[in-house]
Protein backbone atom coordinates (compact mmCIF):
# COMPACT_ATOMS: atom_id res chain seq x y z
CA UNK A 1 0.00 0.00 0.00
CA UNK A 2 1.48 3.40 -0.88
CA UNK A 3 1.88 5.72 1.25
CA UNK A 4 -1.33 8.42 0.23
CA UNK A 5 -3.09 5.44 0.49
CA UNK A 6 -2.27 4.43 4.10
CA UNK A 7 -3.03 8.41 4.69
CA UNK A 8 -6.55 8.57 2.76
CA UNK A 9 -7.36 4.64 5.18
CA UNK A 10 -6.23 6.82 7.90
CA UNK A 11 -8.30 9.68 7.77
CA UNK A 12 -11.92 7.36 6.54
CA UNK A 13 -11.01 5.20 9.96
CA UNK A 14 -11.21 8.55 11.64
CA UNK A 15 -14.51 9.99 9.89
CA UNK A 16 -14.87 12.76 7.43
CA UNK A 17 -12.48 15.23 7.57
CA UNK A 18 -15.12 18.27 7.75
CA UNK A 19 -16.95 16.61 10.68
CA UNK A 20 -13.48 16.80 12.78
CA UNK A 21 -12.35 20.50 11.65
CA UNK A 22 -16.21 20.97 13.30
CA UNK A 23 -15.89 19.00 16.14
CA UNK A 24 -12.51 20.77 16.92
CA UNK A 25 -13.86 24.22 16.05
CA UNK A 26 -17.63 23.46 18.39
CA UNK A 27 -14.83 22.18 21.17
CA UNK A 28 -12.85 25.27 21.13
CA UNK A 29 -15.89 27.62 21.04
CA UNK A 30 -17.23 25.60 23.89
CA UNK A 31 -13.74 26.22 25.58
CA UNK A 32 -13.70 30.00 25.32
CA UNK A 33 -17.44 30.39 26.28
CA UNK A 34 -16.39 28.73 30.05
CA UNK A 35 -13.01 29.70 30.17
CA UNK A 36 -12.56 33.36 29.13
CA UNK A 37 -15.16 34.73 31.62
CA UNK A 38 -13.65 32.87 34.24
CA UNK A 39 -9.90 34.01 32.80
CA UNK A 40 -11.62 37.74 32.69
CA UNK A 41 -13.22 37.73 35.92
CA UNK A 42 -10.30 36.16 37.73
CA UNK A 43 -7.16 35.78 35.95
CA UNK A 44 -7.12 39.30 33.93
CA UNK A 45 -4.13 41.46 35.22
CA UNK A 46 -7.56 43.79 35.34
CA UNK A 47 -9.77 41.52 37.28
CA UNK A 48 -9.50 43.19 40.72
CA UNK A 49 -11.13 46.60 39.60
CA UNK A 50 -14.59 47.22 40.58
CA UNK A 51 -17.58 47.47 38.10
CA UNK A 52 -20.33 45.54 36.35
CA UNK A 53 -19.62 41.78 36.52
CA UNK A 54 -20.71 41.28 32.91
CA UNK A 55 -18.68 44.40 31.86
CA UNK A 56 -15.42 42.23 32.64
CA UNK A 57 -16.27 39.61 30.17
CA UNK A 58 -17.85 41.89 27.63
CA UNK A 59 -18.42 45.23 26.49
CA UNK A 60 -21.72 44.90 25.11
CA UNK A 61 -23.56 46.83 28.43
CA UNK A 62 -21.29 49.71 27.46
CA UNK A 63 -22.16 49.12 23.78
CA UNK A 64 -25.95 49.13 24.14
CA UNK A 65 -25.65 52.21 26.47
CA UNK A 66 -23.74 53.71 23.94
CA UNK A 67 -25.69 53.37 20.90
CA UNK A 68 -28.94 54.30 22.61
CA UNK A 69 -27.54 57.44 23.65
CA UNK A 70 -27.27 57.29 26.98
CA UNK A 71 -23.40 55.67 27.63
CA UNK A 72 -23.05 59.49 29.70
CA UNK A 73 -25.63 58.59 32.34
CA UNK A 74 -24.67 55.08 32.46
CA UNK A 75 -20.94 55.83 33.46
CA UNK A 76 -21.99 57.82 36.11
CA UNK A 77 -24.34 55.41 37.72
CA UNK A 78 -21.46 52.64 36.91
CA UNK A 79 -18.82 55.29 38.92
CA UNK A 80 -21.56 56.35 41.36
CA UNK A 81 -21.97 52.66 42.57
CA UNK A 82 -18.58 51.29 42.24
CA UNK A 83 -16.52 53.90 42.63
CA UNK A 84 -13.95 56.58 40.94
CA UNK A 85 -12.07 53.97 39.42
CA UNK A 86 -14.24 51.29 37.62
CA UNK A 87 -13.84 48.48 35.42
CA UNK A 88 -16.31 48.68 32.09
CA UNK A 89 -15.22 46.39 29.57
CA UNK A 90 -12.71 43.34 29.69
CA UNK A 91 -9.84 46.02 28.87
CA UNK A 92 -11.04 49.16 29.67
CA UNK A 93 -10.85 51.45 32.80
CA UNK A 94 -13.01 54.63 34.43
CA UNK A 95 -11.88 57.02 36.46
CA UNK A 96 -13.20 60.18 37.82
CA UNK A 97 -9.84 61.45 40.04
CA UNK A 98 -7.94 64.80 39.24
CA UNK A 99 -4.66 62.50 39.56
CA UNK A 100 -6.15 60.30 36.75
CA UNK A 101 -6.01 63.09 34.28
CA UNK A 102 -2.68 63.63 34.72
CA UNK A 103 -1.40 60.21 34.96
CA UNK A 104 -3.48 59.33 31.43
CA UNK A 105 -2.33 62.70 29.40
CA UNK A 106 1.29 63.32 30.46
CA UNK A 107 3.88 61.42 29.87
CA UNK A 108 6.76 61.00 32.84
CA UNK A 109 10.09 61.40 31.68
CA UNK A 110 11.34 58.81 30.18
CA UNK A 111 7.93 56.96 29.30
CA UNK A 112 6.04 56.36 26.73
CA UNK A 113 3.19 58.44 25.16
CA UNK A 114 -0.48 56.73 26.08
CA UNK A 115 -1.66 57.08 22.28
CA UNK A 116 -5.09 57.84 21.42
CA UNK A 117 -7.52 54.78 21.44
CA UNK A 118 -8.06 55.21 17.20
CA UNK A 119 -11.12 52.85 16.93
CA UNK A 120 -12.73 55.58 19.15
CA UNK A 121 -12.42 58.37 15.98
CA UNK A 122 -13.52 55.70 13.31
CA UNK A 123 -11.55 55.23 10.19
CA UNK A 124 -7.85 57.31 10.24
CA UNK A 125 -6.23 57.08 6.66
CA UNK A 126 -2.47 57.53 6.76
CA UNK A 127 -1.44 60.86 5.46
CA UNK A 128 -4.49 62.56 6.22
CA UNK A 129 -4.14 62.56 10.11
CA UNK A 130 -5.26 65.29 11.80
CA UNK A 131 -3.74 66.81 15.52
CA UNK A 132 -6.26 65.09 17.08
CA UNK A 133 -5.81 61.23 15.20
CA UNK A 134 -1.99 61.66 14.90
CA UNK A 135 -0.30 58.59 16.60
CA UNK A 136 3.25 59.81 16.49
CA UNK A 137 4.24 62.48 19.16
CA UNK A 138 6.71 63.39 17.47
CA UNK A 139 4.69 64.46 14.48
CA UNK A 140 2.19 65.68 16.82
CA UNK A 141 3.97 68.25 18.15
CA UNK A 142 5.87 69.58 14.80
CA UNK A 143 2.49 69.86 13.16
CA UNK A 144 0.98 71.77 16.41
CA UNK A 145 3.97 73.89 16.24
CA UNK A 146 2.89 74.83 12.91
CA UNK A 147 -0.68 75.89 14.30
CA UNK A 148 0.37 77.15 17.54
CA UNK A 149 0.88 80.78 16.38
CA UNK A 150 -2.68 81.26 15.37
CA UNK A 151 -3.99 80.52 19.03
CA UNK A 152 -1.74 83.20 20.60
CA UNK A 153 -3.12 85.68 22.75
CA UNK A 154 -0.96 88.45 20.35
CA UNK A 155 -3.23 86.69 17.16
CA UNK A 156 -6.10 86.38 18.89
CA UNK A 157 -6.38 90.20 19.41
CA UNK A 158 -5.59 90.51 15.68
CA UNK A 159 -8.34 88.70 15.23
CA UNK A 160 -11.07 90.15 17.31
CA UNK A 161 -12.44 92.35 14.83
CA UNK A 162 -13.75 89.33 13.09
CA UNK A 163 -15.43 88.18 16.32
CA UNK A 164 -16.67 91.47 16.93
CA UNK A 165 -18.58 91.47 13.38
CA UNK A 166 -20.17 87.94 14.26
CA UNK A 167 -20.90 88.97 17.17
CA UNK A 168 -22.93 92.12 16.32
CA UNK A 169 -24.59 90.23 13.16
CA UNK A 170 -25.29 87.29 16.24
CA UNK A 171 -27.33 89.99 17.82
CA UNK A 172 -28.71 91.74 14.57
CA UNK A 173 -30.53 88.49 13.88
CA UNK A 174 -31.55 87.97 17.77
CA UNK A 175 -33.68 91.32 17.54
CA UNK A 176 -34.94 90.61 14.60
CA UNK A 177 -36.35 87.01 15.67
CA UNK A 178 -37.03 87.49 19.17
CA UNK A 179 -38.08 84.41 19.94
CA UNK A 180 -34.68 82.89 18.70
CA UNK A 181 -33.95 78.71 19.39
CA UNK A 182 -30.58 79.53 20.58
CA UNK A 183 -29.24 76.21 19.79
CA UNK A 184 -29.70 77.39 16.29
CA UNK A 185 -28.12 80.95 16.65
CA UNK A 186 -25.04 79.76 19.00
CA UNK A 187 -24.42 77.07 16.05
CA UNK A 188 -24.68 79.71 13.14
CA UNK A 189 -22.70 81.77 14.91
CA UNK A 190 -19.85 79.65 15.61
CA UNK A 191 -19.41 77.94 12.53
CA UNK A 192 -19.87 81.34 10.41
CA UNK A 193 -16.80 82.43 12.79
CA UNK A 194 -14.89 79.22 12.30
CA UNK A 195 -15.48 78.98 8.34
CA UNK A 196 -13.89 82.66 8.28
CA UNK A 197 -11.02 81.90 10.36
CA UNK A 198 -10.23 78.28 8.08
CA UNK A 199 -11.46 79.22 4.78
CA UNK A 200 -11.48 82.88 4.74
CA UNK A 201 -15.53 83.08 4.07
CA UNK A 202 -18.33 82.32 6.51
CA UNK A 203 -20.92 79.97 5.66
CA UNK A 204 -24.07 82.58 5.67
CA UNK A 205 -25.59 80.61 8.32
CA UNK A 206 -26.54 83.55 10.40
CA UNK A 207 -27.36 85.85 7.50
CA UNK A 208 -29.28 83.24 5.87
CA UNK A 209 -30.82 81.74 9.21
CA UNK A 210 -30.59 77.88 8.65
CA UNK A 211 -28.47 75.21 8.49
CA UNK A 212 -25.71 74.81 5.54
CA UNK A 213 -26.37 71.74 3.78
CA UNK A 214 -23.03 70.45 4.33
CA UNK A 215 -23.13 71.28 8.10
CA UNK A 216 -26.81 69.43 8.41
CA UNK A 217 -25.17 66.85 6.83
CA UNK A 218 -22.20 66.77 9.59
CA UNK A 219 -24.82 66.29 12.45
CA UNK A 220 -26.65 63.30 10.60
CA UNK A 221 -23.06 61.74 10.19
CA UNK A 222 -22.44 61.99 14.32
CA UNK A 223 -25.55 60.12 14.96
CA UNK A 224 -23.89 57.11 13.51
CA UNK A 225 -20.85 57.73 15.11
CA UNK A 226 -21.40 55.11 17.68
CA UNK A 227 -22.16 52.44 15.16
CA UNK A 228 -19.53 53.61 13.58
CA UNK A 229 -17.07 53.27 16.37
CA UNK A 230 -18.67 49.65 17.07
CA UNK A 231 -17.83 48.10 13.72
CA UNK A 232 -14.47 49.28 13.95
CA UNK A 233 -14.04 48.00 17.14
CA UNK A 234 -13.89 44.68 16.37
CA UNK A 235 -11.40 42.98 13.43
CA UNK A 236 -14.25 41.42 11.16
CA UNK A 237 -16.43 44.26 11.28
CA UNK A 238 -13.69 46.54 10.89
CA UNK A 239 -12.64 44.76 7.60
CA UNK A 240 -15.88 43.96 6.54
CA UNK A 241 -16.91 47.65 6.22
CA UNK A 242 -13.85 48.37 4.44
CA UNK A 243 -14.29 46.26 1.98
CA UNK A 244 -18.07 46.54 1.75
CA UNK A 245 -18.53 49.91 2.50
CA UNK A 246 -22.15 50.65 1.70
CA UNK A 247 -21.91 53.36 -1.21
CA UNK A 248 -24.05 56.11 0.84
CA UNK A 249 -21.28 55.98 3.43
CA UNK A 250 -18.42 56.40 1.12
CA UNK A 251 -20.03 59.86 -0.23
CA UNK A 252 -20.57 60.83 2.97
CA UNK A 253 -17.24 60.54 3.46
CA UNK A 254 -16.01 61.87 0.33
CA UNK A 255 -18.04 64.86 0.11
CA UNK A 256 -17.49 65.69 3.98
CA UNK A 257 -13.69 65.79 2.77
CA UNK A 258 -13.95 67.56 -0.57
CA UNK A 259 -16.22 70.49 0.89
CA UNK A 260 -13.18 71.05 3.36
CA UNK A 261 -10.45 70.73 0.76
CA UNK A 262 -12.26 72.71 -2.03
CA UNK A 263 -12.46 75.61 0.71
CA UNK A 264 -9.21 75.42 1.86
CA UNK A 265 -8.05 75.78 -2.23
CA UNK A 266 -9.73 78.26 -2.89
CA UNK A 267 -8.61 80.55 0.39
CA UNK A 268 -5.27 79.40 -0.83
CA UNK A 269 -5.23 80.30 -4.25
CA UNK A 270 -7.08 83.38 -4.03
CA UNK A 271 -5.16 84.83 -0.85
CA UNK A 272 -6.25 87.00 2.14
CA UNK A 273 -5.50 90.47 3.88
CA UNK A 274 -6.93 89.28 7.11
CA UNK A 275 -5.43 87.50 10.03
CA UNK A 276 -7.55 84.12 9.39
CA UNK A 277 -5.80 80.90 10.03
CA UNK A 278 -3.60 80.42 6.81
CA UNK A 279 -1.57 84.09 7.63
CA UNK A 280 -1.01 83.36 11.08
CA UNK A 281 0.43 79.88 10.93
CA UNK A 282 4.29 79.37 10.09
CA UNK A 283 4.24 76.40 7.82
CA UNK A 284 7.16 76.66 5.61
CA UNK A 285 6.44 73.35 3.66
CA UNK A 286 6.61 71.17 7.45
CA UNK A 287 2.49 69.99 6.22
CA UNK A 288 1.33 67.39 3.70
CA UNK A 289 -1.39 68.53 2.01
CA UNK A 290 -2.87 65.42 3.51
CA UNK A 291 -2.33 67.42 6.78
CA UNK A 292 -3.47 70.99 5.73
CA UNK A 293 -7.31 69.50 4.56
CA UNK A 294 -7.75 67.14 7.40
CA UNK A 295 -6.30 70.03 10.27
CA UNK A 296 -9.11 72.66 8.33
CA UNK A 297 -11.42 69.78 8.81
CA UNK A 298 -10.78 69.62 12.52
CA UNK A 299 -10.95 73.06 13.41
CA UNK A 300 -14.29 73.35 11.99
CA UNK A 301 -15.45 70.40 13.67
CA UNK A 302 -13.58 70.95 17.17
CA UNK A 303 -13.94 74.96 17.35
CA UNK A 304 -18.04 75.15 16.45
CA UNK A 305 -19.95 72.93 18.13
CA UNK A 306 -18.28 72.97 21.20
CA UNK A 307 -18.18 76.77 21.99
CA UNK A 308 -22.05 76.37 20.99
CA UNK A 309 -22.77 73.54 22.92
CA UNK A 310 -22.05 75.30 25.70
CA UNK A 311 -22.97 78.43 25.34
CA UNK A 312 -26.61 76.76 24.87
CA UNK A 313 -26.41 75.01 28.39
CA UNK A 314 -25.52 77.79 30.35
CA UNK A 315 -27.67 79.82 28.96
CA UNK A 316 -30.44 76.75 29.72
CA UNK A 317 -28.94 77.05 33.31
CA UNK A 318 -29.05 80.98 33.82
CA UNK A 319 -32.76 81.09 32.69
CA UNK A 320 -33.47 78.23 35.03
CA UNK A 321 -31.27 80.18 37.88
CA UNK A 322 -32.75 83.64 37.53
CA UNK A 323 -30.79 84.94 40.87
CA UNK A 324 -27.43 84.12 39.10
CA UNK A 325 -28.67 85.72 35.60
CA UNK A 326 -29.61 88.46 37.62
CA UNK A 327 -25.60 88.72 39.21
CA UNK A 328 -24.07 88.08 35.87
CA UNK A 329 -26.75 90.53 34.10
CA UNK A 330 -25.85 93.61 36.49
CA UNK A 331 -21.70 92.72 36.02
CA UNK A 332 -22.18 93.19 32.37
CA UNK A 333 -24.26 96.12 32.31
CA UNK A 334 -22.58 97.50 35.36
CA UNK A 335 -18.99 97.44 33.41
CA UNK A 336 -20.26 98.30 29.87
CA UNK A 337 -21.95 101.54 28.57
CA UNK A 338 -21.81 100.76 24.62
CA UNK A 339 -21.24 97.39 22.85
CA UNK A 340 -17.96 98.89 21.49
CA UNK A 341 -16.33 98.60 25.35
CA UNK A 342 -17.44 95.10 24.87
CA UNK A 343 -13.59 93.85 24.27
CA UNK A 344 -11.88 90.63 24.37
CA UNK A 345 -9.80 91.90 27.10
CA UNK A 346 -12.33 93.97 29.26
CA UNK A 347 -14.66 90.84 29.22
CA UNK A 348 -11.68 88.51 30.73
CA UNK A 349 -11.56 90.50 33.80
CA UNK A 350 -15.25 89.53 34.35
CA UNK A 351 -15.46 87.41 37.41
CA UNK A 352 -19.04 86.14 37.72
CA UNK A 353 -18.64 85.71 33.57
CA UNK A 354 -16.01 83.95 34.06
CA UNK A 355 -17.40 81.94 36.85
CA UNK A 356 -20.71 81.09 34.85
CA UNK A 357 -18.61 79.96 31.89
CA UNK A 358 -16.70 77.60 34.24
CA UNK A 359 -19.26 76.50 36.14
CA UNK A 360 -21.31 75.81 32.48
CA UNK A 361 -18.29 73.45 31.69
CA UNK A 362 -18.79 71.46 34.32
CA UNK A 363 -22.62 71.47 34.47
CA UNK A 364 -23.17 70.93 30.78
CA UNK A 365 -19.50 70.01 29.57
CA UNK A 366 -19.36 69.86 25.44
CA UNK A 367 -17.13 66.81 25.49
CA UNK A 368 -19.56 64.72 27.37
CA UNK A 369 -17.91 61.52 27.37
CA UNK A 370 -14.72 60.14 27.55
CA UNK A 371 -11.34 60.22 25.14
CA UNK A 372 -10.17 57.08 25.40
CA UNK A 373 -6.41 56.64 25.23
CA UNK A 374 -4.65 53.08 25.31
CA UNK A 375 -1.76 52.74 28.05
CA UNK A 376 1.69 52.69 25.91
CA UNK A 377 3.40 49.40 25.19
CA UNK A 378 5.43 48.01 28.47
CA UNK A 379 2.66 49.70 30.41
CA UNK A 380 2.45 52.43 32.47
CA UNK A 381 0.90 53.16 36.19
CA UNK A 382 -2.23 55.10 36.57
CA UNK A 383 -3.28 56.36 40.24
CA UNK A 384 -0.33 54.23 41.52
CA UNK A 385 -1.21 51.13 40.06
CA UNK A 386 0.76 49.68 36.91
CA UNK A 387 -1.39 48.78 33.90
CA UNK A 388 -0.23 46.54 31.08
CA UNK A 389 0.53 48.12 27.85
CA UNK A 390 -3.08 48.27 25.57
CA UNK A 391 -5.26 49.01 28.72
CA UNK A 392 -7.57 51.27 27.30
CA UNK A 393 -7.71 53.94 30.07
CA UNK A 394 -9.82 57.43 30.19
CA UNK A 395 -11.13 60.05 33.19
CA UNK A 396 -15.06 60.44 32.22
CA UNK A 397 -16.00 64.17 32.06
CA UNK A 398 -19.44 63.60 32.78
CA UNK A 399 -19.11 61.33 36.02
CA UNK A 400 -15.99 62.96 37.31
CA UNK A 401 -17.88 66.68 37.35
CA UNK A 402 -20.97 65.25 38.50
CA UNK A 403 -19.06 62.98 41.51
CA UNK A 404 -20.19 64.15 44.86
CA UNK A 405 -17.03 63.39 45.59
CA UNK A 406 -15.00 65.94 43.58
CA UNK A 407 -18.13 68.69 44.02
CA UNK A 408 -20.37 69.62 46.66
CA UNK A 409 -24.09 69.68 45.25
CA UNK A 410 -22.92 68.55 41.84
CA UNK A 411 -26.18 68.93 39.96
CA UNK A 412 -26.75 72.56 40.65
CA UNK A 413 -25.72 75.52 38.92
CA UNK A 414 -23.78 77.05 41.73
CA UNK A 415 -20.70 79.83 39.65
CA UNK A 416 -19.89 81.40 43.14
CA UNK A 417 -18.01 77.70 43.72
CA UNK A 418 -15.28 79.02 41.31
CA UNK A 419 -15.46 82.29 43.42
CA UNK A 420 -13.78 81.08 46.80
CA UNK A 421 -17.12 80.13 48.53
CA UNK A 422 -16.45 78.99 51.68
CA UNK A 423 -19.03 76.21 51.21
CA UNK A 424 -17.30 74.76 48.45
CA UNK A 425 -13.54 75.13 49.83
CA UNK A 426 -13.66 71.08 49.64
CA UNK A 427 -14.40 70.63 45.57
CA UNK A 428 -11.51 69.80 43.73
CA UNK A 429 -10.76 71.55 41.29
CA UNK A 430 -8.35 69.89 39.55
CA UNK A 431 -10.78 67.30 38.60
CA UNK A 432 -12.61 69.81 36.12
CA UNK A 433 -10.79 69.66 32.89
CA UNK A 434 -13.06 70.41 30.15
CA UNK A 435 -10.49 71.24 27.70
CA UNK A 436 -7.61 68.20 28.69
CA UNK A 437 -4.37 68.51 29.47
CA UNK A 438 -0.96 67.66 28.97
CA UNK A 439 0.64 68.02 25.30
CA UNK A 440 -2.57 67.47 23.43
CA UNK A 441 -5.09 70.00 25.06
CA UNK A 442 -7.11 71.93 23.31
CA UNK A 443 -5.37 73.98 20.98
CA UNK A 444 -8.44 76.90 21.06
CA UNK A 445 -8.87 76.58 24.56
CA UNK A 446 -7.73 80.45 24.17
CA UNK A 447 -9.79 80.99 21.29
CA UNK A 448 -12.65 79.82 23.31
CA UNK A 449 -12.44 81.42 25.98
CA UNK A 450 -11.96 84.70 24.25
CA UNK A 451 -15.21 83.64 22.06
CA UNK A 452 -18.05 82.42 24.77
CA UNK A 453 -17.38 85.10 27.00
CA UNK A 454 -17.82 87.37 23.97
CA UNK A 455 -21.24 85.77 22.61
CA UNK A 456 -22.58 85.45 26.26
CA UNK A 457 -21.98 89.29 27.17
CA UNK A 458 -23.17 90.79 24.17
CA UNK A 459 -26.69 89.04 24.29
CA UNK A 460 -26.31 89.59 28.08
CA UNK A 461 -25.76 93.58 27.84
CA UNK A 462 -28.55 93.52 24.64
CA UNK A 463 -31.63 91.35 25.70
CA UNK A 464 -33.57 90.53 28.58
CA UNK A 465 -33.33 86.50 28.16
CA UNK A 466 -35.94 84.03 29.54
CA UNK A 467 -37.46 80.96 28.50
CA UNK A 468 -40.21 78.55 29.81
CA UNK A 469 -38.05 75.38 28.97
CA UNK A 470 -38.09 72.72 31.90
CA UNK A 471 -35.99 70.64 33.63
CA UNK A 472 -36.12 67.93 30.44
CA UNK A 473 -34.08 69.54 28.17
CA UNK A 474 -30.86 68.67 30.18
CA UNK A 475 -32.16 64.99 29.36
CA UNK A 476 -30.57 64.59 26.44
CA UNK A 477 -29.15 61.84 24.48
CA UNK A 478 -25.11 61.96 23.58
CA UNK A 479 -23.31 60.57 20.83
CA UNK A 480 -20.28 61.72 21.36
CA UNK A 481 -21.80 64.74 21.35
CA UNK A 482 -24.86 66.30 23.11
CA UNK A 483 -28.16 65.85 20.94
CA UNK A 484 -28.87 69.28 22.11
CA UNK A 485 -32.91 70.08 22.00
CA UNK A 486 -34.07 73.15 20.40
CA UNK A 487 -33.85 75.93 23.42
CA UNK A 488 -36.68 78.63 22.27
CA UNK A 489 -36.03 81.68 24.27
CA UNK A 490 -37.97 85.25 24.78
CA UNK A 491 -35.13 88.32 24.15
CA UNK A 492 -36.53 91.41 25.21
CA UNK A 493 -34.14 94.38 23.81
CA UNK A 494 -32.90 96.42 26.28
CA UNK A 495 -30.62 99.27 24.45
CA UNK A 496 -30.10 99.83 20.92
CA UNK A 497 -26.99 98.49 19.69
CA UNK A 498 -24.61 101.08 19.94
C1 LIG B 1 -15.83 75.09 24.84
C2 LIG B 1 -15.15 74.83 23.76
C3 LIG B 1 -14.16 73.71 23.60
C4 LIG B 1 -13.95 72.59 24.36
C5 LIG B 1 -14.70 72.16 25.61
C6 LIG B 1 -12.87 71.84 23.74
C7 LIG B 1 -12.37 70.66 24.23
C8 LIG B 1 -11.30 69.97 23.67
C9 LIG B 1 -10.76 68.74 24.19
C10 LIG B 1 -11.29 68.00 25.41
C11 LIG B 1 -9.72 68.39 23.40
C12 LIG B 1 -8.84 67.16 23.53
C13 LIG B 1 -9.23 66.15 22.49
C14 LIG B 1 -8.51 64.83 22.62
O1 LIG B 1 -7.89 64.55 23.63
O2 LIG B 1 -8.62 64.07 21.65
C15 LIG B 1 -9.61 69.39 22.36
C16 LIG B 1 -8.68 69.36 21.35
C17 LIG B 1 -8.61 70.30 20.36
N1 LIG B 1 -9.39 71.43 20.23
FE1 LIG B 1 -10.82 72.04 21.50
N2 LIG B 1 -12.44 72.54 22.64
C18 LIG B 1 -13.19 73.68 22.52
C19 LIG B 1 -13.06 74.66 21.56
C20 LIG B 1 -12.11 74.67 20.58
C21 LIG B 1 -11.93 75.74 19.63
C22 LIG B 1 -12.70 77.05 19.56
C23 LIG B 1 -10.94 75.35 18.78
C24 LIG B 1 -10.44 76.16 17.62
C25 LIG B 1 -10.20 75.68 16.44
C26 LIG B 1 -10.49 74.03 19.21
C27 LIG B 1 -9.50 73.28 18.61
C28 LIG B 1 -8.98 72.11 19.10
C29 LIG B 1 -7.89 71.38 18.47
C30 LIG B 1 -7.16 71.79 17.20
C31 LIG B 1 -7.64 70.25 19.26
C32 LIG B 1 -6.60 69.17 19.03
C33 LIG B 1 -5.34 69.52 19.80
C34 LIG B 1 -4.25 68.50 19.67
O3 LIG B 1 -4.51 67.32 19.53
O4 LIG B 1 -3.08 68.93 19.70
N3 LIG B 1 -11.23 73.66 20.31
N4 LIG B 1 -10.58 70.36 22.56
Amino acid sequence: MTSAQESLRGTLEAGSPSITVFNALLALGILYVVAYPIYALYLHPLHSYPGPPLSAITRIPFWIARIRGYEVQWMTRQHDKYGPTIRFGPNNISYTDAQAWRDICITPKGKKENGKELRFHGRVADGIRHLVTETDSTRHATVRRVFLPAFSEQSLRKQEPMFQKYANLMVASARKNGTPNMTELFDFTTFDIMAEFTFGESLGMLQNNRYSDWVAKVYSAVRILPTLQIIEFYWLSRNLLYYFEPPFMKKMRLDHFNHTATRVDKRLQEGSDQPDLWNLVEDSGVLSTGEVYANAELFMAAGTETTSSLLTGLTYYLVRNPDKMKILTEEVRGRFSSNEDITFEALSKLEYLNACIREGLRVYPPVPSALPREIAEGGNSVMGKWLPGGTCVSVHPTAAYRSPENFKNPNEFVPERWLGDPDYKDDVREAHQPFSVGPRNCLGLNMAWHEMRLLLAKLIFNFDISSDVGPEWRDQYVSVLWHRKPLICQLKSVKATG
